[in-house]
């Protein structure tokens, strides 16, 4: 197995190295190749995402990201020509994003709702294409766009995967989020796509949720999704509000798959580069090292992954809430607790 690493910034380098010391515990002698991308080439070299880089980045079997953005470099630089642009040229469709209440982990609900959803997130269209642009510039009469990209292709097979993982999952439930009493053009096609989808698969129960009200209901009642499909924007929205109500962002893993397998998926915390916190120790690495054991059940190392998956629930049920523990000890104990 042939690993690219691409640490970042900020946080992203201290939850990667943690997420890697519980990989070389849990499976020694992946190999792995780490690229400096980020801030500090940015500013060192002007280069964001050398071609010979990411040609490079293509011939791996994963791809394990810690987190992209620096506040020493405008917004959407590095988020754009670094991060969208993997998930873009490698064709990561699936934008996957679980969310689990572990028991004994404190969430900021009352605590008694049982969480257990997968966000299917659309990761190649959207407003994510950069189709847009500015008139007018800077004058009382600029005019900005910014133009939500939704094709039949590119909606349909999110549409089919969510459906395929519903079929799979005790409650076989799909909730589309969208808002399709504004953004017709785009809702509507998500809808159709939904409803003709939803006819392949009779066994799967199939709701329709506007996404203003999704942010009551994942307060109010986050046990009533199983599998939420939604666009890239939509997407991004929802799931960091799941990381929040599962207790934390710093627990909440993804991966960007591209499920014919055509390119090397890549898995990533949902969280960014936190540079309110860089540096001090303070970063919670378990999305990290979640996303480990996503990248490694991709693989197919199914036992590898389950072991990760045992140790963070041990780790999250006898965690001292007031003390958990700096990124580094964290890591250590997972690491332990998986050799
Ligand atoms: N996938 C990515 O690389 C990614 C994702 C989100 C944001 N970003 C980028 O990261 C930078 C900061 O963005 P932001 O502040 O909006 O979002 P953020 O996710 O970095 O941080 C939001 C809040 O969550 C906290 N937090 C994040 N990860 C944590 C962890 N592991 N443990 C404990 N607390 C954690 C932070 O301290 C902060 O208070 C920006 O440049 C943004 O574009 C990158
Ligand atoms: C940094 C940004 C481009 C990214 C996104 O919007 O997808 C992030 O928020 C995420 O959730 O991974
Ligand atoms: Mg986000």
């Amino acid at each position: 197995m042939k690993l690219g690493v691409i640490p970042g910034d900020g946080i992203g380098v201290e939850v990667t190295a943690e997420a890697l010391r519980v990989l070389d515990a849990v499976l020694p002698g992946v190999e792995k190749v780490e690229y400096d991308l980020g801030a500090a080439r940015y500013r060192r070299t002007g280069e964001i995402l050398p071609d010979s880089v990411l040609h490079e980045i293509r011939g791996h079997d994963a791809i394990l990201l810690g987190a992209i953005g620096d506040p020493s470099v405008p917004p959407g630089v590095l988020e754009r020509d670094l991060l969208l642009r993997l998930r873009f040229e490698l064709d990561h469709y699936v934008n996957l994003r679980p969310a689990k209440l572990y028991p004994g982990v404190r969430t900021p609900l009352s605590g008694d709702q049982e969480i257990d959803f997968v966000v299917y997130r659309e990761g190649t269209e959207g407003p994510y294409t950069g189709n847009g642009g500015v008139l007018r510039r800077g004058t009382p009469h600029e005019v900005a766009t910014e133009v939500s990209v939704n094709t039949a292709f590119g909606v349909e097979r999110v549409v089919r995967a969510a459906f395929a993982r519903a079929q799979s999952r005790e409650r076989k439930r799909v909730t589309l989020v969208h808002k399709t009493n504004v953004l017709k053009h785009a809702g509507g096609l998500w809808q159709r796509t939904v409803d003709a989808v939803a006819a392949e698969f009779p066994d799967v129960t199939v709701d329709y949720h506007h996404v203003d009200a999704v942010m009551i209901h994942l307060v109010t009642h986050p046990e009533r999704y199983d599998v939420i499909v939604t666009d890239n924007l939509f997407g991004d929205i929802v799931t960091d509000l799941a990381g929040a109500i599962c207790g934390g962002i710093g627990l909440a893993a993804s991966a960007n798959v591209n499920p014919e397998r055509l390119t090397p998926s890549m898995f990533e915390p949902v969280h960014g580069s936190a540079p309110d916190i860089a540096g001090q120790d303070k970063a919670d690495p378990t999305a990290a090292v979640l996303s480990v054991a996503l990248m490694l059940e991709h693989l197919g190392e199914q036992q590898a992954a389950q072991r990760i998956e045992a140790a963070v629930r041990a780790d999250l049920a006898s965690r001292d809430p007031e003390r958990p523990g700096g990124t580094r000890e964290i890591g250590e104990r997972l690491a332990r607790a998986v050799s």
